[in-house]
């Protein structure tokens, strides 16, 4: 198995400059050189070509979708990435971007895995719609777009389902949530372990939860990490940062469980934005949550093999 390694310099799903230059970043910090010295192989699938856009066309195609059609296009490049990888048996690392690269990743995932499951690490709901979004920023939306609720543009991108079923998605760290969102989570079939809730049971128990809950549930898991789950302290280069978040060390324990538990197919680290970081610090911690996790990646396939 091999680490497929795609960027995606997107950053119009924010709305903010900056994410469309965090590839680069990781790159220029010998990502690939990092993940090699862990023992796996790279493919180094390059950056997603993402189409030009300037201010006039932000609401050329929805007054409450910026750059939808912009999205659409990096999104669905994505996808099929995504899809040859894990149809291929390997495994994908995507480094974004703003989160509405979740979109692309999850369509590409679930048409490679059945039954997939979404973990989704995020301060924010990112299950916006049109209709909810206070900013029409499309980064807030792609959970709720994944399994089904939102523009169909957006739900039926790539491929014209549904791509994760709602009962199968589990967010972890939300304390910024928007009002259209906090209805839609009080009517939803997925799990929401808000940051109060994660404080409440402390993570461990919410690790537990989360692994004896995808059992016997799903085929391989999705992750999509967003480092604004991180308490903005420790992380400030994103771009939407909020208080009260994760400690590096709840951040790592999350991943390198679900790494070691052998459900994991896929990762997105998104929202780096070099442009707001402080002394490199949100890069630093990208950098070794993503070397934690992949550690315990090669050793849960080492286990494997001489079982
Ligand atoms: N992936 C993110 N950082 N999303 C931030 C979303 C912020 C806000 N809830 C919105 O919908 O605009
Ligand atoms: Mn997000
Ligand atoms: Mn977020």
């Amino acid at each position: 198995m091999k680490i497929n390694l795609i960027g995606v310099p997107l950053n119009l799903g924010a709305d903010k400059l900056g994410s469309n230059l965090a590839p680069k970043t990781y790159r220029e910090a010998n990502i690939i050189k990092i993940i090699k010295s862990i023992g796996f192989e790279v493919k180094d699938c390059g950056d997603v070509e993402v189409l030009k856009a300037n201010e006039e066309d932000k609401y050329k195609h929805h007054p409450n979708l910026k750059y939808l059609n912009e999205v659409i296009d990096a999104n669905t490049k994505l996808a099929e990435k995504i899809y040859q990888s894990l149809s291929n048996g390997d495994f994908a690392l995507v480094l974004g971007g703003d989160h509405s690269l979740g979109l692309g990743s999850i369509a590409g995932a679930s048409r490679a895995i059945k039954n997939i499951g979404v973990v989704w690490i995020d301060a924010h709901g990112d299950i916006n719609t049109h209709l909810t979004s206070p900013t029409g920023n499309i980064h807030g939306m792609p959970l709720a777009a994944s399994f089904g609720v939102g523009h169909e543009a957006l739900v039926n991108l790539y491929e014209e389902r549904i791509k994760v079923k709602e009962e199968n998605v589990f967010h972890i760290a939300g304390r910024d949530l928007d009002k259209g969102e906090i209805e839609l989570i009080n009517k939803s079939k997925g799990q929401f372990y808000t940051m109060d809730k994660v404080k409440e049971l402390g993570i461990e128990k919410v690790v537990e939860d989360m692994l004896n809950y995808f059992k016997d549930r799903v085929d391989a898991i999705h992750v999509s990490f967003d480092l604004d789950s991180i308490d903005s302290l420790f992380a400030p280069g994103t771009g939407t940062p909020v208080e009260n978040g994760l400690s590096v060390d709840d951040a790592k324990f999350i991943l390198e469980s679900l790494a070691s538990s052998g459900m994991m197919c896929s990762l997105d680290i998104v929202e780096l934005n070099p442009l707001l970081d402080k002394d490199n610090k949100t890069l630093n911690i990208a950098i070794d949550i993503i070397k934690n996790t992949l550690n315990k990646l090669k050793l849960s396939l080492s286990n494997e093999l001489s079982a």
